[in-house]
């Protein structure tokens, strides 16, 4: 690596360009040793006027699609072209909804540098069709691009830390040069990271959350009792980490009681979109295709993809009985079972045949 480490961000949107204002601000302070401009690799779009994003984000310095109203440091450069975005780039910030990560890593093939590092900040995964097994973003980074990479989830709604307003996030590392340049561009007094070499559990957690946040959403658009919805927040809970204990059964046992566990559950089932866009359909019966489509302005949402993902590699494991929450929230998104029926099977989950 040269001495002045550059960093691009493949990603611009709501998260995207938090993360990249964020890191922009950072490096200012941090001079010498990183490159003061941060390249933001951003898909173009004609935006209803007939400008183009990147034009706008460059001009004003403000995303004024996916992220309105917050204003980037002026170092943070939207770039259309993804190879140029990543020339020369020492880290990448992989930061795009997961459905594009496949995709976006074939066009970035041969394109990076060999000793550049990467870090995910994308919630979901894929199931491998043949193998039946998870085929994580971290790995789909790694194999395709050759480089070690990282992961970093947490409590993050993005308009909050655009607001600078405290929160915590975990990053997966074994490595701890990368450990500390990670936190040197992201800890921050009102954003404080903390490390575990725990980079997969970290991912599917970040992962898994959407989809039990969507079931929060359910819940509290049936106007189920306080009660209720702690039940099922507990439930979920459980099955997020018995799912990810059949992925890997040695991960640190506090790690689910880290931001990227407990607390970015919590924060979604409070104010993500995936919850929010789950009320609304208990509420109206629209599809949350329509929703997504018709609210969100072009933000997508990652727990109706991550939820038939998990349902296939359960199903593939013949383990559906035993998660029935994440059963039941692929069922109602897919329009299969109505959302009252999560509620009513959760009297026969199977932890209270446990004990
Ligand atoms: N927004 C949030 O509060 C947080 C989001 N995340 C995660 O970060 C990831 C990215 O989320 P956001 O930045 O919020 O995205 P977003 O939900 O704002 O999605 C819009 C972005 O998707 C891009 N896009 C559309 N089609 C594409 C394609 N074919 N290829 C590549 N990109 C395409 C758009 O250009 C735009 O930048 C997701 O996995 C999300 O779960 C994580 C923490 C917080
Ligand atoms: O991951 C998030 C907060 O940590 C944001 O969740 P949503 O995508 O549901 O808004």
């Amino acid at each position: 690596m040269s001495s002045s480490k550059k960093i691009a961000i493949v990603g611009s949107g709501n998260w995207g360009s938090t993360i990249a204002g964020h890191v922009g601000e950072k490096v200012l302070q941090l001079q010498d040793e990183y490159d003061q401009q941060i390249v933001m690799w951003c898909k173009e779009e004609i935006l209803d006027d007939g400008s183009k994003l990147t034009e706008v984000i460059n001009e004003k310095h403000e995303n004024t699609k996916y992220l309105p109203n917050k204003i980037l440091p002026e170092n943070v450069l939207a770039v259309p072209a993804l190879d140029e975005a990543v020339k020369d780039a020492d880290i990448l910030i992989f930061v795009i909804p997961h459905q594009f990560v496949k995709q976006t890593c074939e066009e970035l093939k041969s394109k990076v540098k060999s000793d550049a590092f990467a870090i995910t900040l994308i919630k979901g995964f894929y199931v491998d069709e043949e193998t039946n097994e998870l085929l994580l973003v971290s790995e789909i980074i790694k194999s395709t691009l050759n480089i070690p990479c990282l992961s970093m989830m947490g409590a993050n709604i993005a308009k909050e830390v655009a607001d600078k307003v405290f929160c915590e996030a975990t990053v997966g590392s074994r490595d701890s040069r990368h450990s500390e340049i990670v936190r040197q561009l992201i800890d921050r007094p009102y954003f404080r990271v903390r490390f575990y070499p725990d980079v997969e559990i970290i991912e599917i957690l970040g992962a898994l959350k959407n989809v039990i946040a969507m079931c929060a959403g359910f819940a509290d658009g049936l106007k189920a009792g306080f009660n209720t919805r702690a039940a099922i927040l507990r439930l979920g809970f459980r099955e997020m980490i018995n799912f990810c204990r059949l992925h890997a059964k040695e991960s640190s046992p506090d790690i689910y009681l880290e931001s990227c566990g407990i607390a970015d559950l919590i924060a979604s089932a409070l104010g993500g979109r995936n919850y929010n866009g789950a009320k609304k359909m208990a509420e109206t019966s629209r599809s949350l295709e329509d929703i997504e489509r018709e609210d969100l302005n072009g933000q997508l949402l990652q727990g109706p993809g991550t939820a038939k993902e998990v349902y296939t590699f359960l199903k593939g494991k013949n383990l559906l009985d035993q998660f029935p929450v994440f059963r039941d929230a692929y069922l109602i998104c897919q329009g299969q079972v109505e959302p009252k029926q999560l509620l009513e099977n959760l009297t026969h989950h199977p932890e209270y045949n446990e004990k």
